[in-house]
């Protein structure tokens, strides 16, 4: 293995893997051939610190529910960057409005590369892999794999070529043939991932994409993320309840408050990549998951108090 041919080995259970690379996702395929051809090149380099997203005074609300209140929020080309938060301050609401599923309060202000946008305008220039896997059960590994490709009008066996060069990668190889319920939970994710990533956009958003997994695996596919996510380098916005994988894997976190949901912390985490899996136990991410959990656990409280649970 070479660190531009990655392949999920056991290496990830013992962080042995030096490699680096990039992810995957679902999508929302309607209005792709409206908007102009995505920018797919990896912009890490190419953009410098030019915005991808910039977020100003978003806010949304449901009725009488503030799910958001002015957020704010800057994601640049090429991070990776996780987001923490209590149960309900609006995560999911904040990944609709960027997958351009839900427009946001007016008032808000959506820019897109520097320029003025409506979230629909997003739409099917993000790809979007939400807490379910959501494969089809009657499609094979490699037609779940495919899927946003063919609804985005690229050919079957075009589509099959692509998906099967990148199966090794995603530790699927010999696996294209069987369906989600011959697989396991983490394999199942992987082919949710591959889709999202063959799905090439500007933004992947991941709204906990491990949250089911058992503690092992968990830990060994965010080890396998990392190499895919460095050598692709794609522009990620990553979900999560659990402190140690938003540092582990984040260039930032971004806290969250309480319902009506708003950036409270923007930390940057400084750790050296590649990380390694014994980071977790250095007094720098030990300083940084102390403040971090400060942060949410103020929230959380807010937030028990004020549901009643
Ligand atoms: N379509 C909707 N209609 C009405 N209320 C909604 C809708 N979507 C979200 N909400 C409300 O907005 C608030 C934020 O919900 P959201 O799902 O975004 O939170 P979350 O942080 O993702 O929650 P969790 O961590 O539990 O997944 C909640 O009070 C929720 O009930």
């Amino acid at each position: 293995m070479t660190d531009m041919s990655i392949a999920w080995s056991e290496d990830y259970a013992w962080g042995l893997n030096p490699g680096a690379r990039g992810l995957a996702g679902l999508l929302r395929p309607v209005k792709t051939k409206a908007l102009a051809a995505p920018a797919v090149e990896p912009a890490w380099t190419a953009s410098g610190d030019k915005p991808l997203i910039e977020l100003r005074k978003v806010s949304k609300s449901f009725g009488p529910v503030m799910a958001l209140e002015n957020l704010e929020a800057t994601i640049l080309p090429g991070e990776l960057v996780t987001v923490v938060g209590p149960s309900g301050c609006g995560k999911s609401t904040l990944f609709n409005i960027l997958a351009g599923l839900e427009e946001p309060d007016p008032g808000n202000i959506l820019r897109f590369r520097g320029k003025s946008s409506t979230a629909s305008e997003l739409l099917g220039r993000i790809s979007f892999m939400p807490q379910r896997d959501l494969l089809l059960p009657w499609r094979n590994v490699i037609d779940n794999a495919i899927l946003a490709l063919e609804i985005e009008g690229m050919p079957r066996a075009q589509a099959r070529a692509e998906a099967l060069k990148m199966l090794p990668e995603f530790g699927l190889a010999g696996f294209e043939k069987q369906y989600p319920n011959q697989l396991s939970g983490g394999m199942r994710q992987r082919v949710a991932l591959m889709r999202t990533f063959l799905f090439k956009r500007d933004l992947m958003l991941l709204d906990e994409p491990f949250g089911a997994l058992d503690a092992l695996t968990r830990t060994m596919m965010q080890r396998w993320l990392l190499d895919v996510w460095q050598k692709h380098r794609r522009t990620v916005l990553f979900i999560t309840h659990d402190v140690d994988e938003a540092i582990f894997l984040g260039d930032r976190v971004l806290v969250m408050t309480a319902r009506p949901g708003k950036v409270k912390l923007e930390q940057k985490i400084d750790l050296p990549r590649p990380r390694k899996a014994d980071i977790v136990t250095s007094p720098e991410f030990i300083g940084l998951k102390k403040t971090l959990l400060d942060a949410i656990e103020e929230e959380s409280m807010k937030s028990f108090m004020t549901s009643g649970h």
